[in-house]
């Protein structure tokens, strides 16, 4: 059995993410965090408000679902008591990623970083890398609810990431585009300038369309989580194998082996 805590128990992926591992017969959930509401319940466990609640209840593992800010300070923690990190938690610049590296580094805590634990946005992360070489067109809309604080999301960023590195040297057609009339009417330049369009609109979840062009056709690759639930098998097989990862690995991929 291992133990897990949830950090960020109180906010929407945290209660599902209490919810599944309470409900998953070889896992314990045994801590629950939130600055939010310490007195509350997730999972049967009374929500702390404080990061010690982790280590006294002896967790192997903890799943973070909060803000950068607040998991810039939790996962070196975890690190530090030798606890594993497993991380939804979106907005990481390259500094921090680094900070991560050095505080996990080669000891006993591993963790995980992934922008996206639904198995359709890893496979659409990994489509949209395959068909990077052969177009020379690219862009990204994310469609996401309209709670979410950070833009663009952190799957959007990591699939501009993976679609410029593998077009390499590749040019791409030039953006013609001399003047906005709405600034940003263009989205936002990611890497390669591979524009990306944020959406926030009540009524949805997560989504992403990737568009690929070149002469006479485009590509479209599409990824819906109409439901929270989407992501708690991730969420729960990332628990089971962090142990089996050293270091700080990026994107479930490696734990599905696609
Ligand atoms: N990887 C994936 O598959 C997914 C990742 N995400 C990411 O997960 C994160 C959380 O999303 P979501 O659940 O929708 O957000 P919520 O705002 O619903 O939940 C975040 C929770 O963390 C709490 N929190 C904030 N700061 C701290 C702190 N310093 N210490 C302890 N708790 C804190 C919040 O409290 P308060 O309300 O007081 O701020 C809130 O209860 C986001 O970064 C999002 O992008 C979301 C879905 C899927
Ligand atoms: O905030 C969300 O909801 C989501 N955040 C993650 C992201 O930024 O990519 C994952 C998913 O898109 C839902």
């Amino acid at each position: 059995m291992m133990r897990v805590g949830v950090h960020g128990a109180v906010g929407r992926m945290g209660t599902a993410a209490c919810e599944a591992v309470a409900g998953a017969d070889d896992l314990e959930l045994v801590a629950a965090v939130d600055r939010a509401a310490p007195g509350e319940e997730r999972g049967g466990i009374a929500v702390s408000g404080e990061l010690k609640a982790f280590a006294d209840a002896e967790c192997d593992v903890v799943v973070d679902f909060t803000v950068a800010d607040a998991a810039r300070v939790a996962l070196p923690w975890l690190a530090m008591h030798g606890i594993h990190a497993v991380t939804g938690t979106t907005g990481w610049s390259d500094a921090d990623l680094d900070e991560l590296r050095s505080a996990f580094g080669d000891g006993p805590a591993h963790c995980l970083i992934a922008p996206n634990f639904a198995i359709s946005a890893v496979l659409m992360m990994r489509f949209a890398e395959l068909a990077a070489p052969h177009f020379d067109t690219a862009e990204i809309i994310e469609y996401h609810h309209d709670r979410k604080v950070d833009a663009p999301s952190g799957t959007a960023t990591v699939t501009a990431d993976r679609i410029a590195a593998a077009r390499g040297d590749a040019p791409w057609n030039p953006d013609p585009t001399e003047h906005e009339v709405y600034p940003g009417a263009r989205g936002g330049a990611g890497p390669g300038g591979i524009r990306v369009h944020g959406v926030r609109m009540h009524g949805m979840v997560a989504h992403q369309d990737v568009i690929f062009g070149a002469e006479g056709q485009s590509l479209t690759i599409r990824q819906d989580s109409y439901d929270r639930s989407s992501f708690m098998p991730g969420v729960l097989l990332a628990c089971r194998r962090i142990a089996d990862h050293p270091g700080v690995v990026i994107g479930l991929d490696t734990y599905l082996g696609v």
